[in-house]
Order: C-alpha cells, then structure tokens, then sequence
C-alpha cells in the first residue's frame, strides 16, 4: 500500500479508509453517507458475491468443498444453505475463508488502483479487524452499535434467523479489539440521523483536508497547546507504531513512542512523537516516498546534519552521529512527529533515556512540565503557528541540557539500556 505507484515518485496513494464493525453495526449506512459525500466506495461483501458469481472459479472450489449442495437448480450459490455449513464450526469457516478471501483481496486491490488521484476511498470490510488488516490503511473507522441491538435490527429489520445472526457476531472480533483498532468510533445505538451527522463531520473536517494533505505531502502543524495526559496516547501511538512498521519494513531496526505522551500522567502537547531506528542515514532517505504514502510526509525545513542546539552542553557534538530526518503526520486528527534517528547515535539513545527517566523520576517529571506550562503561556502570545511552535521550543531547550546530563547520569546509576 505504501509508497508512489507506476514508478512515478510525485504519486503517493489515495487516501483509504477502512470502515469495519460487526454483522448489522450500521457499516452500510455509513458507507452511503460518505458515498453521497463522494467517498469511492470498495465493499467487501459486494466482492465477496461477484468472486463466486456463477461460471467462477471460486465457486467451484465452493462447490468442491463443501457439496454440490450448496447451490441452487440454476447453478448459483445457495448463500443460506453455505452459511448453515459455514458458521457452524471454526473448521468449516476457515475453509470458507481460504477460498474467498484471497480472491477478494486481489479483486479489491484492482479497484482501489482504478480510483482516481484525489479520491477518497472508503473500504467496507466486515472482517478487518479479525484479518489484522488496520495498518494497512491510512484511517481505520469502527462502526459501533451494541450486541444486543445488532441482534434485534437484524431479526427485525432484515428478517434474519436469530440463530444465524448469533453465529456471525460469535465468529467475529469482540467490541474491545475492534477499539484497539479504531481510530474513528463512530456510535451507531442511536437514531440514525445522529449517525449521520456524525459522518459529515468526520468527511469535512478529518478527511476531506487528510486527502489534500496526503496528496500534497503537507504534514499539519498543531499549535503548542498543553493539555492534560490522555490515558489513549498509548494505544493511538501503538496504531501509528503498526502503519509505520509496514510502510517502513525491514528498513526500522525498531518503533518506539517517546516524547512526553510516552511519560504516563505528564501533560504534554496533543502531538505523538515517535522514533524509526534505521540502521544509517541512507535508510532513512529512502524511506521518504514509504512513509509519505502512509501519511508521514517528511519535514524538510527542520532537517539536520548538526547537533541539536539544546543537547549539544551533554558532550556529544559531533555533527557526523547527531543527522536525523523529521517526518509529520498528515492526519488533522492526529497530529504526529516521526523521527528518523540512527541506530546507537546519540540522539536515538537520548530519545529513549529521556522518555524512560521521566516515567522513572516523577520529580524530574513535575520539573519538566512546570518548563513545558510557562513555554505553552509564552508560545499562545503568537498567533503564526511556526512561531508559536519555536518559541515553545526555544524556550524548553536549556532546560534540555541540564535533563541530557541528569537523564545519563541516572542511566549509569541504574544500567539502563535502551
Ligand atoms: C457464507 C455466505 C455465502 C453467506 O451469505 P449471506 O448473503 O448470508 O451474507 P453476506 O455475504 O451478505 O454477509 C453478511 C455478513 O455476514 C458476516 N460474514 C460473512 N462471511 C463471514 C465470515 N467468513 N466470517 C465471519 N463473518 C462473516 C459479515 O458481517 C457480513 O457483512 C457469505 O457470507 C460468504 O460468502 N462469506 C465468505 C466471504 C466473506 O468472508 N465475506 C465477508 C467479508 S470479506
Ligand atoms: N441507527 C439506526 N437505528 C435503527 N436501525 C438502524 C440504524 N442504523 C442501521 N439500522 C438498520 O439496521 C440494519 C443493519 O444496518 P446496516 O445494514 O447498515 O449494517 P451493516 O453493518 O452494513 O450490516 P452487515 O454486517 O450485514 O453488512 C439495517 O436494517 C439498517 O437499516
């Protein structure tokens, strides 16, 4: 999914949502709304149909497995009399699931490949979450509507078996893994009105200027703002962290979230920080295009082959080990900084000591956030958001140098290692 297509660098891909939720959750009526909004729409299940159309070779393979008895007098499937077999045991669906879903997925990535430029792509996939897909896509969006009124739309509504509505919502991913994976909760127990206008806001305001951003490989730019410690940061970070892995592949030696919002109950600034050790300078570069494709188009103008200004009184100040490479998230809904720093390097170590002497030394923590609070007072005076940004961090450097000293002296005391 990650980098240009057709050989073409200035190509990165079309923005993709991956709309998911359990059996009856309310994915199609999402999915229409954000296809009247002028989403592309690429559903799962409609290719799960035309895979095993008649004349297929899907479903012969069907047939084959399961018994000529699962299809009608005219040659077509049966789809009650597969799912009967299906749904009832783990077995019998992963069968099931070998035949279609491979065939599913290559259809489905031929569609996403004929979408056009500045689409927006909307990818309805029941099963995402169970099929580990979520890193795969730019957004991941969960559907959300309780067990219980699931079962009651679907018997009612659609006149589904009880029975069989039962077995799906049992063969599929609890509501707590479907979190994990969600980057967009979009609650659906309500009237679907409210649903609605839910959608319309996520369109305008995340992904409509998520699309133009990607496109443009523009990173956003959030405001110095210090809010209170979010109990999420953690599992938004380790999303990131899954999305940066496979657009990054064997080229990270490793991801970590560093940075404040790795420092349980530290205020901070609502922006991820997390760092790609590489393995030199060269494997960073050549993860430009990758990692702008994904959404973290590189921040050339705070580029560097020196030492940082602020860490430079801790010893170290050989330009050679302290070049890193920033990439930021285009993501309005998730402001994100990507560091790209050297295995073994200096600052690469710094990045984890800092975060990890901080969740050691709640004092050093107190300190640092009475620096950051008086740096957010001073950064709000200026309306440009550039400069907001470097006097926010103007004003935390020399607190830097003394925490360069202090966090490796507690690194010696402690043996710590990264
Ligand atoms: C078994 C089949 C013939 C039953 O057809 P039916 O018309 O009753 O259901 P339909 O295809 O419209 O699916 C409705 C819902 O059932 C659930 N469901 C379907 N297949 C599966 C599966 N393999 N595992 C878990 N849930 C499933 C999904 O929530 C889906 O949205 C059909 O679901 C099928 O071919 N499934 C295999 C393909 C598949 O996994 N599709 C889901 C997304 S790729
Ligand atoms: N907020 C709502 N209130 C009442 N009924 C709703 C609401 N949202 C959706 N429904 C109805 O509930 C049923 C399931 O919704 P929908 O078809 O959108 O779910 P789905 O997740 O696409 O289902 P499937 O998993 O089968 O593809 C439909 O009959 C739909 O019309």
């Amino acid at each position: 999914m990650s980098g240009h297509r057709s050989g073409d660098a200035t190509l990165v891909d079309v923005l993709r949502l991956g709309l998911t939720g359990g059996i009856g959750a309310g994915k199609s009526t999402v999915s229409h709304e954000l296809v009247a909004l002028g989403a592309v729409l690429v559903d799962a299940d409609t290719i799960a149909r035309e895979v095993v159309a008649p004349g297929t070779e899907g479903l012969a393979e069907l047939a084959a497995a399961f018994g000529e008895d699962i299809l009608l007098p005219d040659g077509s499937l049966n789809r009650p009399a597969l799912a009967a077999k299906a749904f009832a045991s783990d077995e019998a669906r992963a069968v099931l699931n070998a035949i279609t879903h491979p065939r599913v997925g290559a259809r489905t990535a031929e569609l996403v490949a004929a979408a056009p430029a500045d689409a927006v792509v909307v990818q309805d996939i029941p099963l995402l979450v169970e099929g580990g897909m979520a890193p795969a896509f730019h957004l991941v969006a969960v559907v959300h509507t309780d067990a219980d009124e699931r079962l009651r739309r679907l018997v009612e509504l659609r006149a589904m078996p009880e029975d069989d509505a039962r077995a799906r919502i049992a063969a599929q991913a609890t509501d707590e893994q479907r979190r994990a994976a969600a980057d967009i909760w979009l609650d659906n127990n309500g009237e679907r009105d409210a649903l609605a206008a839910a959608v319309r806001t996520l369109w305008a305001e995340r992904l409509v200027p998520f699309e133009a951003n990607l496109r443009g490989r523009i990173p956003v730019q959030p405001a110095p703002v210090l809010v209170d410690p979010n109990p999420d940061w953690h599992r938004q970070a380790q999303r990131l962290i899954g999305r940066l892995a496979l657009a990054a592949g064997g080229h990270a030696l490793r991801i970590d979230h560093i940075g404040s919002t790795a420092v349980p109950g530290l205020a901070a600034v609502d922006v991820l920080d997390l760092q790609i050790t590489v393995p030199d300078l060269a494997a960073a570069e050549a993860l430009d295009d990758a990692l702008a494709g994904a959404g973290f188009p590189r921040i050339a103008h705070v580029d560097h082959d020196e030492p940082q200004p602020s860490y430079g009184a801790g010893g170290e100040t050989d330009p050679a080990v302290w070049g890193m490479r920033l990439h930021g998230s285009a993501d309005p809904g998730r402001p994100a900084y990507v560091h790209l720093r050297v295995q073994g390097w200096p600052g690469q170590q710094f990045a984890l000591l800092l975060r990890d002497w901080l969740r050691a030394d709640s004092d050093a923590a107190t300190e640092y956030a009475e620096i950051k609070r008086a740096a957010a007072r001073d950064a709000a005076a200026r309306h440009d958001p550039a400069q907001a940004t470097a006097v926010y961090a103007e004003e935390k450097a020399p607190w830097f140098d003394g925490a360069y000293t202090r966090a490796r002296q507690w690194a010696e005391q402690t043996g710590w290692s990264a």
